[in-house]
């Protein structure tokens, strides 16, 4: 097990997103981005909520998803690389090969992308089946040579994508929400539950405000691979900060093996 000692300043942009108005996200959001970069601790990762540049208007978001995802690239790359940050630049709505995708944008501390991940369980509910394309893999990436799994709001309720990622060497799970009420419970014991049980830190960045009949309820989180939450938001927008010493992955994968007492051949995943 890695024994590298990775100590991350961690800052949240938990806030609320105007629906189908890109450009006025996209303001608030570098305004949001510039002050967290700007606090006394220096974030070493900065990340932002699921699908922030449109919202859910999905009965337009053909023609407001960013074609390629070329100008959200363009502009989160600049910010990383101008401030050395690693940023996480939770989910838009991306237009590729005339379908539309909910994206996960991952980008390092010289602006260079390291992968992207494209929600793979929509979520009916929303109906975003309806408008929106699944997308084809789950992604595993590198950010300061730390292995992270990438998820997207619904995603944490199918324990098989974190475990996959778990088992390919995640040491953190990053995910980018728009959960409402009235399922706070729901939220805060999934995610305990998937850090817990694949003893990785959780980190979920929710939005927050009123849009349509739903309530988002921000209660962005970092939880431990113990399972002790680090910081947890309020409802209201904030930058939510929270330090993570990645040490303590192997420290709890030591003291309860979990995936050595693993029982593969009796199991489909
Ligand atoms: O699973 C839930 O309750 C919320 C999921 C959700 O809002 C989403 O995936 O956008």
């Amino acid at each position: 097990m890695s024994r590298q000692t990775i100590v991350w300043e961690i800052a949240l942009v938990q806030c609320d997103i105007a629906l189908g108005d890109p450009k006025l996200n996209r303001e608030r959001l570098e305004a949001r981005m510039e002050q967290a970069a700007a606090s006394s601790v220096k974030p070493d990762v900065i990340m932002l909520p699921e699908m922030w540049n449109t919202g859910y208007a999905l009965a337009q978001i053909g023609q407001l998803a960013d074609p390629g995802g070329i100008e959200t690239r363009s502009w989160i790359s600049d910010f990383a690389r101008r401030h050395g940050i690693q940023v996480i630049a939770g989910s838009i709505a991306e237009k590729r090969d005339g379908r539309v995708y909910n994206t996960m944008l991952i980008f390092d501390r010289d602006g260079q992308e390291v992968d992207a991940y494209s929600k793979i369980h929509l979520f009916r509910l929303m109906e975003e089946e309806k408008y929106l394309t699944s997308g084809e893999r789950p992604v595993l990436f590198e950010l300061d040579g730390v292995k992270s799994g990438a998820s997207i709001c619904y995603d944490i309720r199918f324990p098989e994508l974190a475990r996959t990622l778990a088992l390919k060497g995640a040491r953190a799970l990053f995910i980018p929400a728009q959960w409402p009420h009235p399922r706070l419970q729901h939220w805060r014991t999934l995610l305990m539950a998937r850090a817990i049980e694949n003893q990785m830190y959780v980190v979920a960045c929710n939005r927050t405000g009123i849009s349509g009949s739903d309530a988002f309820f921000g209660h962005s989180l970092i939880i431990d691979p113990w399972g002790e939450i680090v910081a947890e938001g309020g409802e209201g927008e904030e930058i939510m900060t929270g330090r993570v010493d990645l040490t303590l992955v192997t420290q709890v994968r030591e003291r309860i093996p979990v995936f050595a007492d693993r029982q593969s051949q009796l199991y489909d995943l």
